[in-house]
């Protein structure tokens, strides 16, 4: 059995075709604390369809927009206006509650500083989403994930414990383990050497061809390069689509949406 073979066993069977993402006319502006003629405008007017099982990688001049246009379409943060649809579930008029609900069943997250939690074991931070959606994984899933990705010997041991690279291999051992359809990767090899960015793309890479819908904001664009579809942000708007696999092709798309 290869490791695929084993991660294939933990994800949901492939999703149908069909829209998993839709963000229509997306605004997030933010108010200057104590400034009330100076406003940021995060994000304006973002409308995208992404397809199931689709791995798309946000790039863009810095503070154009990428962090807020995830967060948004996650539902981690509201816009001010527009709306964003999830499986065909419009999250932005559901409660705070029900949102969060939403999101522990559906939506696996795996950020740069990887979001381990530093008193718990590799294997309670595999466990800990799907108990908190109140679905524990079944006997064995927890390690089963981690030998997906070459921790079955790091199980037992504390993030404190485990280099950069095994902890966002944790980290995605525990979005495998959770089988979101949808997967949000805010800059996830931002902090990692080469090969161990390598390791986590390959799994998002693979996890989006099991029919998981991966969204990455990336600066690395290598990283870019390995997604199926590039969206270049500037100045809180979508500039550029692309399906360039070629890194200073999108450098060059990324340079060229800030001149004009
Ligand atoms: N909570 C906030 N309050 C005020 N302004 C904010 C807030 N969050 C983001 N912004 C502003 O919104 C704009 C977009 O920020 P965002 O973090 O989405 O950009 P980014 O493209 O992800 O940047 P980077 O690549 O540097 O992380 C920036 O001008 C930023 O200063």
């Amino acid at each position: 059995m290869t490791l695929h073979d084993t991660v294939d066993a933990l994800m949901p069977p492939p999703a149908g075709q069909g829209i998993a993402i839709s963000v229509r006319g997306l605004s997030r502006i933010y108010e200057v604390p104590g400034r009330h003629d100076a406003r940021v405008v995060a994000l304006d007017g973002v409308s995208a369809e992404l397809p199931a099982g689709s791995f798309t990688a946000v790039v863009g001049a810095s503070g154009s927009g990428k962090s807020t246009l995830l967060h948004t379409m996650a539902g981690l943060d509201e816009p001010t206006s527009g709306r964003v649809s999830l499986l065909g579930t419009e999250i932005t008029s559901l409660t705070s509650a029900k949102r969060a609900q939403f999101r522990s069943r559906n939506v696996g997250f795996v950020f740069q500083d990887y979001n381990l939690i530093a008193s718990m074991t590799a294997a309670e931070n595999v466990s800990m989403p799907s108990r908190l959606a109140r679905r524990p994984l079944p006997e064995g899933q927890a390690l089963t994930a981690l030998e997906a990705v070459g921790l079955a010997d790091r199980a037992g041991l504390k993030p404190h414990q485990l280099s950069g690279g095994e902890r966002q291999r944790v980290a995605i051992a525990r979005v495998m383990a959770s089988q979101p359809r949808i997967v949000f990767a805010d800059e996830p090899t931002g902090a990692l050497d080469l090969t161990s960015g390598q390791v986590v793309l390959e799994w998002l890479s693979h996890l989006a061809q099991r029919g998981t819908t991966v969204v990455m904001v990336t600066h690395d664009v290598e990283a870019a390069a390995r997604a199926d579809a590039v969206v270049v942000m500037d100045r809180g708007r979508l500039a550029t689509w692309s399906d360039c696999r070629d890194a200073a092709r999108i450098a060059e798309l990324v340079h060229r949406a800030r001149i004009y």
